[in-house]
């Protein structure tokens, strides 16, 4: 059996949660130090340093090697990423991000400390994981990729200087509800062909396709409820042909799951699937822009070991 690398590996993303992350590092640290436990640090300094700073600890070692986000679901989708082809790798996070939906929906701590004595405590297993292809690029994701308004919301809200003002009081997550109103009288839905498992869905006035590994996303919306991180399969919620009024109640049911009922929310389930839009519009894989318009995703069963509290079938 493989030895375990006593060093723990934490990548603080300082930019994350309007820069709360490097406070949360902080406390992390003086337990860290007040406790002897070998670790390392390292600070990106932009986007997609996580991502190289994974691979170069990985390919220095082939002892399991636990590697901790400190960030967002944008910091730890860069370590995903880095560390996929590496199976000795070990995923953690500390939530620091305005989001946090992995900490929420698979590793399932509440506060730094429980998450750090779950990586002293070493309790793995190995889930599954998404694989996309969009525009010639490939990559993974760990919540979920989508296509629509939500992808137009994450992008018009990363690039928006109202952001800085939101976080400054404290709203981060405002700035998402804000323009996610503004989109429901500009965004115009598309058709989009989806195909699941080889069944194509021809899609009309199509807000939204979502695939999910893991129940929550866009910052604790329980998009897909049934799904489980070790079937090895994906979830697809279509959202389409509704009104606004009806969009604005999708997105009031999904906080707690109750959108699945409602008429033209789709629910599918499958191994394989694709979608083409006709029109312009972008996809999001964790909360980061990837492409536009065409993508195909594969479920890769059981490709990543994380740590993880809970029961042990989702
Ligand atoms: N040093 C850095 N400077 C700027 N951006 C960075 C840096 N390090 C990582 N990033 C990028 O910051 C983005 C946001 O990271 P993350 O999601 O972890 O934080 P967040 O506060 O939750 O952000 P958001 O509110 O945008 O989701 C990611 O795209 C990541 O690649």
């Amino acid at each position: 059996m493989q030895r375990l690398n006593e060093t723990m590996y934490f990548i603080v993303n300082p930019m994350a949660g309007n820069k709360g992350s490097i406070k949360t590092w902080k406390k992390v640290e003086e337990i860290l130090k007040s406790e002897d436990v070998p670790y390392e640090v390292f600070f990106t300094k932009e986007k997609g340093h996580a991502l190289r700073l994974t691979k170069e600890i990985l390919s220095q070692t082939n002892q399991k090697t636990r590697m901790i986000a400190v960030g967002g679901d944008g910091t730890l989708h860069e370590l995903v990423n880095g560390a996929a082809e590496f199976p000795h790798a070990i995923i953690g996070s500390l939530a620091a991000g305005s989001g946090n939906d992995y900490v929420r929906g698979v590793q399932k701590t509440k506060s730094a400390e429980e998450a750090l004595s779950l990586f002293r405590d070493n309790v793995v297993r190995v889930i599954d994981i998404g694989q996309f292809e969009t525009n010639g690029q490939t990559g993974y994701f760990m919540n979920s990729l989508g296509m629509g308004i939500d992808a137009e919301i994450s992008y018009e809200a990363d690039r928006s200087p109202l952001k800085k003002w939101f976080n400054l009081v404290k709203a981060g997550k405002l700035i998402y509800l804000f323009i996610f109103i503004k989109k429901l009288f500009t965004y115009r839905p598309s058709y989009m062909n989806l195909t699941v498992d080889g069944s194509v869905h021809q899609l009309k006035k199509v807000w939204f396709i979502v695939i999910a590994n893991q129940p929550y996303f866009g910052g604790g919306m329980k998009i897909s409820p049934k799904s489980k991180l070790d079937d090895g399969m994906l979830d697809v919620i279509a959202v389409h042909d509704i009104s606004i009024m009806k969009l604005l109640t999708v997105f009031i049911t999904v906080l707690w799951g109750g959108h699945l009922n409602i008429n033209n929310v789709d629910f599918f389930s499958g191994k394989m699937i694709q979608i083409k839009n006709f029109g312009s519009v972008k996809i999001q894989s964790d909360g980061e822009i990837v492409g536009m318009d065409e993508v195909a995703v594969e479920v890769m069963k059981e490709k990543i070991c994380v740590m993880f509290k809970g029961r042990i079938s989702l």
